[in-house]
């Protein structure tokens, strides 16, 4: 099927309120799409069924699911569009940002307790839609950030969710895996070589020993690569590669995907304050930003979670971002309040011809 009809497609499903998503993996051209027969609700706790995951941050076993089973799937080319890349001017408002730097402050307070090592705070925003099209959502944000992985969620339950997320949760390939610590960001400005901080590096480092440490019950061997700058968008983030084998018969998708979620990218360290401090004082629930979401296939065998990041949820002409970013004892309240507008970009480009 070619691209545009499949939008044609999804768009007939999206009337009549059918669940479907359509994603790409992160570097591909390639375009698959799950449009589920009826509206049911599916439910998922173990990742042992084919089809595509959808997890709120809180996650506790269990998620939405669109079973493969249950769904036609499609695949196809996309076809690229020009986008135009450049930033949308976001209007100051005083209060939203004073709010922020208030729950920064006592964020850092927390820490400066010693309570914590790292703590992600996050906020969100709405903007208003002139007209909302699903066809050009689809088109800009496909094409938009190839490197990422790209989605259009839509389930009744949840309204549109849509991303393009840098993060992967986690990528398995029967008993091999792929994980990622991202963390650390600053503009992208086209400027070599990239330096990066004490402040990131240690950040860096924190969020990967965390990671290596939730993995070492379930892994074989874990192979961590040294951190290299990666783009995503507007921002550029410090990524460690965390490679390794998964123990034979302990380990499952399940296992692994609930060992590291959520992690310390996305919420902090030691996990349980974080998270804590995080659901008591952030103001707002998260749904579904910085929980995963992602295709399971081959039984549990094969599958790429993902974190999701970098999106936002569409309801009655209004488009909700979310946005957010580490905390630690060398965090400035400007830079980290800037850091969450630079990273607000990645979707307000898709929404620029709604706005
Ligand atoms: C929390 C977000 O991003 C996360 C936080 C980062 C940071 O603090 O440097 C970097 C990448 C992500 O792991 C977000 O995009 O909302």
């Amino acid at each position: 099927m070619d691209f545009n009809l499949l939008i044609e497609k999804i768009s007939q499903h999206y009337i009549k309120k059918i669940p479907f998503v359509i994603f790409s993996l992160p570097e591909s051209e390639s375009v698959n799409a799950l449009l589920q027969k009826d509206n049911h609700t599916h439910r998922i706790t173990a990742f042992t069924d084919n089809g595509f995951v959808f997890a709120p941050f809180e996650y506790s076993e269990t998620a939405l699911y669109i079973p493969q089973s249950d769904a036609e799937s499609y695949q196809c080319q996309l076809i690229k569009e020009e986008i135009d890349l450049s930033p949308v001017v976001i209007l100051k408002d005083i209060k939203e940002k004073n709010k922020y730097i208030k729950l920064f402050e006592k964020t850092l307070d927390t820490i400066k307790k010693r309570k914590a090592n790292k703590i992600v705070i996050s906020r969100h925003k709405d903007f208003s839609l002139n007209n909302f099209s699903l066809e050009i959502l689809i088109k800009q944000l496909f094409s938009a950030y190839p490197k990422a992985f790209r989605y259009v969620w839509y389930h009744p339950e949840t309204g549109i969710w849509c991303g393009a997320t840098p993060e992967t949760l986690v990528q398995v390939e029967n008993d091999s895996f792929k994980t990622m610590a991202l963390a650390g960001t600053q503009p992208f400005t086209n400027k070599e070589p990239v330096l990066w901080g004490p402040k990131e590096l240690d950040e860096q480092q924190l969020v990967t020993d965390a990671i290596t440490t939730s993995l070492q019950k379930v892994t074989s061997v874990l192979k961590v690569s040294n951190p290299h700058t990666h783009r995503a968008g507007s921002v550029l983030h410090l990524r460690t590669d965390i490679t390794g084998i998964l123990k034979n018969g302990k380990a499952t998708l399940t296992t692994v995907a609930a060992a590291l979620h959520p992690t310390p990218a996305i919420c902090g360290s030691p996990k349980k304050i974080a998270k804590d401090f995080i659901v008591d004082n952030e103001g707002y629930p998260r749904e579904f930003y910085t929980g995963f979401l992602g295709p399971i296939m081959e039984n549990g065998a094969a599958a790429s979670l993902m974190v999701n990041l970098r999106c936002m949820k569409i309801f009655d002409n209004t488009a909700r971002l979310f946005v957010g970013g580490g905390i630690t004892l060398a965090s400035q309240p400007q830079e980290e309040w800037q850091e969450t507008q630079n990273k607000m970009q990645t979707m307000l480009q898709v929404l620029k011809p709604m706005l």
